[in-house]
């Protein structure tokens, strides 16, 4: 059988140790952490997810916590609309306009104007759409170019599409990007990167590159999921060609949550989109035996949406609601900072090395520490209702959300991450065999 690959044990009702008795900290840290806390504006809308009580929850980079306003929504999507309203919904409740309204509230947080994103499917199955869409829009070009390090499932459809459409795939680190394509960018078909490292939370100069992208001629698509939703996002103000992301980390849409596809209106009249499902079709209900593509991004539609999940996903992200997006991203440098003070000082004299970067502006919202038995420590800190997780073979990651996570949440995780530590209060279990992903 397979198993998610999160290290972590859910906490139940019965763990003994729990987040809140926190061990003892430094005097600084825990002032510091006060202070920040208590300044914070923010702090507010810690009031609009429903974390369990006693948990530090820092894994919201891989699946984000339940938003207070999901349940009444959900009930009401399936009593009312789906039990009472029936299959007049459709029009009535405004269900078939739903991947379109919810990627429009995504569009307003990755700085897309409306009518350019379109929610439903998967990362992945969007990332084929977009990845093979690029490739029709240029085709008189042969490469394929993307992030040696890239999450898997990008890398493996980039090899997928490359197949189908005869191109060949480069991969190139982000930092020699650039270079790259001065060389040999007039080959280049599109450049699929993401802004910010899923392992190291790296975050890349997405406008530079960006920009390097458009000199060579190539489309610049971009993968989100690690950024939207933590930090503003410019896509229509850099040019932007495509982007993908997922509903299911920092906006919070649930497990399996919607993902979104985003195509700048300049290339959408000329959109060849590889599945052309009926949703996408001009007019759907005419039920014509021929394909005839949408005008504008309802061509991006595939099949039938998944409603309850866009029903939550939309409740979700009222979270952000009268949220500005830049005071996120200056919270969630404040709480990175600070996690990697609480690293150094306490953690780094027990073997622990970070693996992110120091510079503000090089760093997504999440931090990982390397030590060899990672996996055992996810685990143990589960244990105490600290849920972080782990890329193997050797990276805790904690991930950082400003719109729930506090400087205090940080403090009491490294504190309880080097008591397990001096008492060796968990299992050395070997790294992992394989590649890192
Ligand atoms: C950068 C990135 N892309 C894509 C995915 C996942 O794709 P999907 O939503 O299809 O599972 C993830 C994480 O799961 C990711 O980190
Ligand atoms: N999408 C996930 C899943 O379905 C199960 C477990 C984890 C995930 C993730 O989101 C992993 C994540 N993209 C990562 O950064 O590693």
């Amino acid at each position: 059988m397979t198993t998610a690959p999160t290290a972590q044990t859910a906490p139940t009702a019965q763990t003994a140790a729990t987040a809140q008795t926190a061990p003892t900290a430094p005097a600084a840290l825990r002032e510091s952490a006060a202070r920040l806390d208590g300044d914070d504006a923010l702090a507010p809308l810690r009031e609009r997810f429903l974390l369990p009580p006693g948990v530090i929850y820092l894994d919201g980079n891989s699946l984000g916590p339940l938003p207070a306003a999901v349940p009444p929504a959900l009930a009401d999507a399936v009593t009312r609309q789906w039990g009472t309203d029936l299959i007049g919904s459709w029009n009535g409740n405004g269900w078939w306009e739903a991947p379109l309204r919810v990627g429009d509230a995504i569009g307003a947080l990755i700085g897309a104007a409306p009518g350019q994103t379109v929610a439903g499917d998967s990362t992945s199955v969007q990332l084929f759409t977009a990845l093979s869409a690029a490739a029709a829009l240029r085709p008189d070009r042969s490469l394929l170019v993307t992030d040696p390090g890239h999450f898997p499932t990008d890398r493996y459809l980039a090899d997928a599409v490359a197949r189908h459409r005869g191109l060949a795939v480069r991969r190139v680190p982000p930092d020699r990007l650039p270079r790259f394509l001065a060389a040999e960018g007039d080959r280049v078909a599109v450049v699929s990167y993401s802004p910010v490292d899923f392992r190291t939370g790296e975050l890349y100069d997405m406008e530079a590159l960006t920009r390097a992208t458009h000199r060579a001629g190539a489309l610049a698509l971009w993968d989100l999921c690690h950024a939207a939703g933590a930090l503003p996002l410019r896509l229509d103000a850099l040019g932007v060609d495509l982007a993908v992301g997922c509903g299911y980390k920092f906006l919070s849409g649930g497990p399996g949550a919607p993902a979104y596809l985003y195509v700048a209106r300049r290339h959408q009249a000329s959109l060849e989109t590889p599945l052309t499902g009926w949703n996408g079709h001009a007019d759907p209900f005419g039920l014509g035996r021929e394909y005839v593509p949408a005008p504008g991004i309802s061509r991006a539609r595939i099949g039938t949406p998944p409603v309850l999940s866009l029903l939550a996903l939309e409740a979700a992200l009222g979270a952000f609601d009268g949220v500005d997006l830049a005071r996120v991203r200056a919270k969630s440098l404040s709480l990175t900072a600070f996690f990697l003070r609480c690293a150094e000082e306490l953690l780094t004299p027990l073997g622990f090395t970070s693996v992110t970067p120091a510079e503000p502006d090089r760093r997504g919202s999440h931090v990982a520490l390397r030590h060899p038995h990672a996996r055992g420590l996810a685990h143990a800190l589960a244990e105490r209702r600290v849920i972080v997780d782990m890329r193997a073979p050797d990276l805790l990651r904690f991930g950082v959300n400003a719109l729930y996570t506090t400087h205090h949440d940080l403090l009491a995780a490294a504190l309880h991450l080097r008591d397990i530590v001096r008492e060796g209060a968990y299992a050395p279990e070997p790294p992992a065999a394989g590649p890192v992903t």
